[in-house]
């Protein structure tokens, strides 16, 4: 399941692609046949479609375990790999031997120190690994956020490709894939930088030029803890439940972390055209759910009347009242399915009044002027007019039990835009429930 960190490579991938003119492949990483779920895949299609994440192609790498099987052929041609035979507890053992020895925790190469009787025996009774042999040099790169990187060869473990249970790594699948398929960019999190100067020699050693890379900061929680997909709440589906607009979500992980301010964007091609890797910071940007919250809101009001037609026609708004409801309703949101119980307002009235001792007989008084129906915009000015002076109420003590007599709730809509939806019952008397 997507959660926000994951979220922020793909906006980015697809900002960079779509700013370009390029290519933006969604590339499923299902060669882990034991935890590759059709379900995970169909989750991830549906979280990239409610953003408007649209791909040109669509990739699996379970189809393409040949390429993979003939890449590893020509690394074994050119002594780029080899086998290794240690258990996790053996390596484990080594990291922390080094590690107390003040060493960096760098895998020793103790397989190609093997004799060949011995390498003989090892297979006898264990299925081995296959790690690439990285060249003990400098990786250099230019990172179009990070800018000019340097990864010592020397400081990392040789990468595994293959697993003891023959399961194929990322590492080497995602070259092979980049190569063939073309991919001009990589944008990932930080959490790749190492990783990445690993790839580079891969590359290299299967005789292709390296992609340009682009490593953006890792998303922590407002604390600055780290965000894991465990975190549920922050998965995309969460947000997608919990009332968070897509476009407020585009808008969000667009800018989050870079010179450009959060602004509320509805529509994605702006955000396309300002967008450029070199405005992302290095240090870890701060993800708070709240503002998320606060910009999705604020998002949601400023959304004009297309953008949300087809959701207001599926809780009942007729296509001709949508205007009109949107204009009221809109600007009183914090999240779109709140429209819904504003509708039912609107056809069946507020059930019971619910009014206050104190006010019974003010609103009895106030029911008894309400204008004829049909009510226009001028209705609740003329209504509350009458009833101030009828009454000689004024300020909060005449507009507030006025409005819970209409809507049965203390605040909500602009009465004036409001009122000339309400077309259900009304409360028949201040006392009792709604009559008809
Ligand atoms: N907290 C984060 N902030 C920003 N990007 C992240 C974060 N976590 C993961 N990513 C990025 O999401 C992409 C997918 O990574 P990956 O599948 O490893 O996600 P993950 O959530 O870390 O997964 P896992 O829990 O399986 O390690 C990578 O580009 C990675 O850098």
């Amino acid at each position: 399941m997507l959660h926000v960190g994951n979220l922020r490579t793909a906006v980015l991938n697809w900002m960079l692609a779509r700013k370009a003119g390029g290519t933006f492949i969604l590339r499923i990483d299902d060669t882990d046949t034991a935890r590759s779920e059709a379900r995970f895949a169909d989750a991830i299609r549906r979280d990239l479609e409610w953003l408007g994440l649209t791909w040109d192609r669509e990739e699996r790498q379970s189809e393409r375990f040949e390429r993979y099987a003939a890449a590893t052929e020509t690394l074994r041609a050119a002594t780029r790999v080899y086998e290794c035979f240690e258990t996790p507890l053996e390596l484990e053992l080594k990291r922390k031997t080094q590690l107390a020895m003040g060493k960096p925790p760098v895998y020793d190469r103790g397989a190609l120190m093997l004799t060949n009787a011995e390498r003989e025996a090892l297979r006898e009774t264990r299925n081995p690994h296959l790690r690439f042999l990285l060249e003990r040099r400098p990786i250099e790169w230019d990172d179009l956020i990070r800018g000019p990187q340097s990864v010592d060869g020397a400081s990392i473990s040789d990468p595994v490709l293959y697993r003891a249970d023959g399961q194929l790594l990322y590492t080497l699948a995602s070259v092979v894939d980049d190569i063939e398929m073309g991919v001009t960019h990589v944008v990932r999190g930080a959490d790749h930088v190492t990783n990445t100067g690993a790839q580079i020699q891969i590359f290299e050693a299967l005789g292709a030029a390296p992609p340009r890379f682009a490593h953006h900061a890792l998303l922590t929680g407002p604390q600055g803890e780290a965000l894991s997909k465990r975190l549920g709440t922050l998965s995309l589906a969460d947000l997608r439940e919990g009332g968070v607009e897509p476009a407020a979500l585009l808008a969000f992980m667009a800018r989050l972390g870079s010179s450009l301010p959060v602004e509320v964007a509805t529509d994605p091609a702006a955000l396309v055209a300002a967008f450029d890797p070199g405005q992302f910071g290095l240090s870890p940007t701060r993800f708070d759910a709240e503002e998320l919250r606060l910009h999705s809101a604020k998002t949601l009001r400023a959304l004009p009347l297309a953008a949300v037609a087809d959701r207001l026609s599926a809780i009942g708004v007729p296509e001709a009242r949508q205007a009109a409801f949107w204009e009221a309703v809109g600007p009183n949101l914090d999240r779109f399915d709140e429209a819904a119980g504003w509708w039912a307002l609107c056809r069946e009235g507020p059930g019971a009044a619910d009014i206050p001792a104190e006010d019974i007989d003010f609103v009895e008084t106030a029911l008894a002027l309400l204008p004829p129906r049909p009510w226009g915009p001028e209705s609740w000015g003329a209504w509350t007019e009458a009833v101030k002076r009828a009454t000689g109420r004024k300020g909060r003590a005449l507009f507030q039990p006025l409005r819970r007599a209409l809507t049965g709730r203390d605040r909500g809509p602009e009465m004036a835009r409001l009122m000339p939806l309400l077309e259900g019952p009304l409360p028949a008397s201040a006392a009792g429930p709604a009559g008809g």
